[in-house]
């Protein structure tokens, strides 16, 4: 039934939100208690017509209270309502975005930079309409049933065949939860696949700006998009009108359900067969001909709550398709978990040891097979070794962006005391340990937002003076903005403006790969210069001679392990 899967891909993400739950229980409380206050008014008043026109007896002072105080009520509900709600649904849309993203970067995919902006775009969208699935349908569908069991619980006790039309309705309701939910659940994904299709393409042609100019494809672009979006329109019509042929037989299903609680409340009163309540009172009739109207009421408060917990429900299956991507994207399997027990670091200088640690990436040929190195507190090591030999691997094991297969990678302190980096925990080994990728990103906003980025707060001047230290203070300053990923800079200005966000974290071990490999001989000398002067351990991978001369010491990798580096090589 797809219901049911729906139903099910969207309790798969619960866990992700189980720190929300007090606010959803809080949010169907308010939802209940609201929805049970207008049900009560429409019932109180339709008895208050009902009794005046059969008994001549207007209202009473306890039912104007009772009036009155319901309407206070259900205004100041209505009003927590929106304001549960709404900051619920902030609340669950950042939970379900940081557990995306901290399964993105935590999984393989994360790790071999195989994300695309694309696959954020989709599960972002998918993720906007979860959100308001678990803040501001769930609560309702429960309040929903709640109003509906209160509604049919009082119409039983007052005339049992009344409760027994309900029943019915509301099971034939409910039933319609399932009417043409294949056709829906599969015009859902195909309308998210159109959208998804037609983000991307937007992304890649505002990416590859300067080929579209350059080729003249504007024209060309901008008619496929009109395309595509015209796809994309008709297939949502299409899921509209299946949703409102629903709705239209929830409708008709209603109707049914009032007009058969007129037939048994009339006939249980008499009205059917001319007797009045007069005489009903006297003939022994089950009903008083005065409760006929607040009977109806009653009728239609339970079987619209019904039919609003049915709508929801059939709005769920073009959600599934993005509750499954949302809860595939959340449970992919993190490549490095932290320990149960964490080791503490030792103080002081740090060295790092690799010891006989092999490693392969899934399925594919060992990169490093029992490959062994030292560097000593304080060392400054070059890492080389021909293309393809492994020598960002060995910088990623560092990091601990993957663990080993065998082995260890270790930090060793001062008096040999050595630790495992799978022993310990993940801000300790932050805290440490910096890297500096081949290609590292910078992020959208300033220069000092960067530099902040993993480090807590520092005053203005340590940050200026980090500027200073990579000689980037002569061309930006902290209030600068970097645009994309830095797009604004040229690879010399990243590279110092990366270095300087590894050493304001003030690391005891420095990771460097590859970050002066396409710089001109005199940056290269500038940003060798740097890192020549950083106080601690530093491993460093290059092809360049230049960047290797300024090491203690240089390591083999690859073909090249345990050698001293060939001059050509270098
Ligand atoms: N994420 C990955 N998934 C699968 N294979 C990978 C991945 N990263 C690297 N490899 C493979 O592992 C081997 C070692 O790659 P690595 O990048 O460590 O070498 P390298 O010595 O740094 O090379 P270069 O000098 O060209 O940067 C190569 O065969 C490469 O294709």
């Amino acid at each position: 039934m797809t219901t049911v899967s729906a139903l099910r891909a969207l309790r798969g993400l619960l866990p992700a939100l189980r720190p929300e739950w007090r606010g959803m229980l809080w949010s169907y409380l308010v939802g209940t208690a609201s929805a049970l206050a207008l049900a009560a008014l429409t019932v109180l008043t339709a008895w208050a017509v009902g009794r005046a026109v059969v008994e001549g007896a207007p209202p009473g002072p306890a039912w104007w209270a009772a009036v009155i105080g319901l309407v206070l009520l259900r205004t100041v509900l209505t009003w927590q309502e929106m304001d549960v709600s709404h900051a619920l649904a902030y609340r669950v849309l950042a939970r379900l975005r940081m557990a995306l993203f901290d399964a993105y970067a935590r999984s393989v995919p994360g790790r071999r930079r195989e994300h695309s902006g694309r696959a954020a775009a989709v599960a972002m969208g998918d993720i906007e309409k979860l959100e308001f699935f678990y803040a501001h349908t769930l609560a309702q569908i429960g309040a929903s049933l709640t109003v509906f069991l209160a509604a049919l619980a009082t119409a039983a006790a007052v005339l049992p065949q009344a409760g027994a039309v309900m029943l019915a309705g509301s099971a034939a309701v409910g039933a319609s939860a399932f009417a043409w939910a294949r056709t829906a659940r599969r015009l859902g994904e195909q309308e998210q696949r159109e959208r998804s299709a037609l983000s991307a393409r937007m992304v890649d042609a505002l990416g590859a700006l300067r080929e579209v100019l350059a080729y003249g494809l504007a024209p060309r672009i901008v008619a496929e998009t009109d395309a595509a979006t015209a796809g994309a329109v008709a297939t949502a019509r299409r899921r509209e009108l299946v949703a409102q042929l629903v709705t239209a037989l929830r409708e008709l299903i209603v109707t049914g359900v009032v007009i058969g609680v007129i037939a048994v409340s009339a006939s249980a009163a008499g009205v059917l067969s001319g007797s009045g309540a007069a005489e009903a009172g006297g003939t022994g009739a089950a009903l008083s001909p005065a409760l006929l109207p607040a009977l109806v009421a009653l009728a239609v408060a339970g079987v619209a709550a019904t039919t609003e917990a049915a709508t929801t429900l059939t709005q769920l299956h073009p959600l599934v398709a993005g509750a499954d991507r949302v809860a595939a994207g959340i449970g992919r399997p993190p490549v490095v978990s932290e320990p149960t027990a964490a080791r503490g670091l030792p103080e002081g200088p740090l060295g790092l040891r690799f010891r006989e640690v092999g490693f392969a990436y899934d399925g594919r040929e060992p990169v490093l097979a029992s490959w062994s190195a030292e560097l000593a507190p304080g060392e400054h090591v070059g890492l080389a070794g021909p293309s393809g030999a492994g020598k960002s691997t060995a910088v990623a094991l560092a990091a601990r962006l993957w663990d080993p297969a065998s082995g260890a990678v270790e930090l060793v302190g001062a008096d040999g005391r050595a630790a495992a980096l799978t022993d310990l925990a993940d801000a300790d080994l932050r805290a440490a340990v910096a890297l500096v990728d081949q290609d590292a990103t910078l992020f959208h906003g300033t220069v000092r937002e960067n530099l902040l980025r993993g480090s807590g707060p520092r005053p203005d001047a340590e940050l200026a003076a980090v500027l200073e230290r990579v000689g980037a203070d002569g061309w930006i300053g902290l209030d600068d903005g970097l645009g994309e990923s830095g797009v604004r800079l040229s690879g010399g200005q990243r590279a110092r403006l990366c270095l300087a966000r590894a050493l304001v974290r003030d690391p005891r071990v420095l990771l460097v790969d590859e970050v002066t490999a396409s710089l001109d001989p005199a940056t290269e000398r500038a940003i060798s210069d740097v890192i020549a002067g950083f106080d601690g351990t530093v491993l460093i991978a290059s092809h360049r001679a230049e960047t290797l001369s300024r090491c203690d010491r240089v390591i083999g990798i690859g073909a090249s392990a345990g050698r001293d580096p060939e001059p050509g090589l270098l």
